[in-house]
């Protein structure tokens, strides 16, 4: 018996303190590769809130629902099954056990997130969803979204704020999307920003303890080191 509580205290005494991490910004920001990476090298686990919130918008317009109509959208909210794998080498999403990873990223769901995820419902449900996520993660996790700092995981032990301009976000979105013309991605990805930053239930915002890093002029492989960096400083003070 003596042995067992000891065998468990040491390793207690060994194990890395659970850390959360938000992540938030706009689009083409680096916020899924970088999140994806760090978690990845150092052994936390990963979660894509946006791919969540198009998860939802993805099962409305196959249930019929007017995306525009947000009590239509609220009625919905509460019905389909989203399920998250938090596996940094290989995320997933299911809704109602179907692979969604694929469909959610069409242009068709790009154009209409923003409409669903400023549905109050909508927001209230996916926040649940992933305050729960979270508080399963025993090393931890890196969250990564719009408003992760500010209102799911507001008590995270660091939260980073990533920010480029429009041009070099719309710039790695067209090299991701074949063929598609850099104008018109620079368009589509203001007028999302837009859209995320004014709705009313918690917008796209920085929190005011989160550490904004402008990626603009950084390669990818910076800012996964420097974000590493202040996550291990966090662990090592905790
Ligand atoms: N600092 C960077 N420099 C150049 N390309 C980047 C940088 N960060 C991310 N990318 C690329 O930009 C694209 C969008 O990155 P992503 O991580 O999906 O952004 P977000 O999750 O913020 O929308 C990806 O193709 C990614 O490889
Ligand atoms: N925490 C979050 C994450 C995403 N979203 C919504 O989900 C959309 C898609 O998020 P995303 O992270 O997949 O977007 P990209 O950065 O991939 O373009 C955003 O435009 C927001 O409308 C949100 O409202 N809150």
């Amino acid at each position: 018996m003596s042995t067992t509580v000891e065998t468990v205290s040491a390793a207690a005494r060994t194990a890395p303190a659970a850390v959360i991490v938000a992540i938030d910004g706009p689009s083409g920001t680096g916020k899924s590769s970088t999140s994806k990476a760090v978690a990845a090298k150092l052994g936390l686990s990963y979660l894509d809130t946006g791919a969540q919130y198009r998860a939802i918008t993805w099962w409305m317009l196959n249930n019929g629902i007017d995306v525009q109509d947000a009590v239509e959208v609220a009625t919905a909210a509460g019905k389909p099954v989203i399920v998250s794998g938090t596996d940094p080498a290989a995320p997933t999403i299911t809704v109602d056990g179907e692979d969604a990873a694929g469909p959610i990223r069409t242009q068709e769901v790009t154009s209409k997130v923003s409409a669903v995820s400023a549905v109050p419902e909508v927001r209230a449900r996916i926040t649940e969803l992933q305050r729960s996520i979270a508080a399963a993660a025993e090393i931890g996790i890196v969250v990564e979204g719009r408003d992760i700092g500010t209102t799911v995981l507001p008590d995270a032990d660091l939260k980073i704020f990533l920010t480029a301009s429009p041009e070099a976000r719309a710039a790695r979105r067209s090299g991701e999307l074949k063929g598609s013309d850099l104008a018109t991605t620079k368009e589509a990805l203001i007028k999302r920003d837009t859209a995320d930053s004014s709705r009313k239930t918690s917008p796209l915002a920085k929190a005011d303890d989160a550490v904004e890093v402008d990626t603009t002029d950084l390669t990818l492989q910076q800012v996964i080191e420097c974000v590493v960096t202040l996550v291990e400083e966090k662990r090592a003070a905790k």
